[in-house]
């Protein structure tokens, strides 16, 4: 059974169509890279997917189950610049707020609630930065903020936008090592990324997309070019052609 199973879907944005019967599937111990350019849909994707975004079609399925709800059994973590890191809350504070849609009528944190903020920010490794103001927190760390405040709410798949634009190489590294253990430990990861040499190293699989899904397989099945040309646009000889040879 997959953990997340994505069927049919169309979405329009502006009165036009941006996603055409993207059907993909992410199975719990995978880490899956969902990678396109610029405006191939990705985000668009990712938003539909946890109800941010009405589709006009399609069917979403989380653990073998048609999900009612958009969002249910799935943690997001949007883009770093998305979040308003100005706003005054500890590192706690900002995991908790990934509860928010589990905390009861009077809105007040329980015990279960503390543990499962606990958990996962021990998961990222930032227990020792729990209350340290999000606004003092470096690009990385900021990362595996959100990435424990999506955990926090104990998801079956994890949806990351490039949690990697703006970070580093080591920081890439230990980014992409906690997503792996994290699928490791059954979690279903998609991630979007345009780090194409990051992806082809470190995904188990690749969805090609480009307003419909292109391609889609482990790294070492995608090394025909065609579909890369097709997904990116770009002619024989271009330079990320290049990089499927290199890594
Ligand atoms: N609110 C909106 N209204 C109309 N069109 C939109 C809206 N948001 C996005 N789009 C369009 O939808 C398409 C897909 O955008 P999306 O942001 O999902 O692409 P993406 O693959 O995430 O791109 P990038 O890699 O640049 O982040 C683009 O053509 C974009 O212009």
């Amino acid at each position: 059974m997959n953990a997340l199973r994505v069927s049919g879907l169309a979405v329009d944005l502006g009165g036009r169509r941006v996603l055409t019967d993207v059907g993909l599937t992410v199975d719990r111990g995978e880490l899956v890279g969902l990678v396109g350019p610029n405006g191939a849909g990705k985000t668009t994707l990712l938003r539909s997917l946890m109800g941010l975004l009405k589709p006009k079609a399609g069917q979403v399925e989380v653990d073998g189950e048609p999900v009612r709800r958009a969002g249910t059994g799935l943690g997001y973590v949007p883009q770093r610049h998305e979040f308003a890191w100005d706003f005054p809350l500890s590192v706690e504070g900002v995991v908790m707020t990934g509860r928010t849609g589990r905390l009861g009528l009077l809105r007040r944190p329980r015990a279960a609630d503390w543990r499962a903020v606990v958990e996962a920010l021990d998961r990222v490794r930032m227990a020792d930065l729990r209350t340290r103001p999000v606004g003092e927190l470096s690009g990385g760390q900021r990362q595996r903020v959100l990435l424990a405040r999506a955990l926090a709410l104990q998801p079956s798949a994890l949806l990351l936008d490039e949690p990697f634009t703006g970070l580093d190489m080591p920081t890439q590294e230990l980014l992409s090592d906690l997503l792996l253990s994290l699928a490791r430990d059954s979690h279903a990861v998609l991630t979007t990324t345009h780090d194409l040499p990051g992806a082809l190293y470190t995904c188990d699989r690749l969805v090609l997309l480009n307003r419909t899904v292109v391609a889609a397989g482990p790294p070492d099945q995608l090394r025909d070019e065609k579909p890369w040309m097709d997904t990116f646009g770009v002619s024989e000889g271009s330079p990320l052609l290049k990089i499927l040879k290199a890594v």
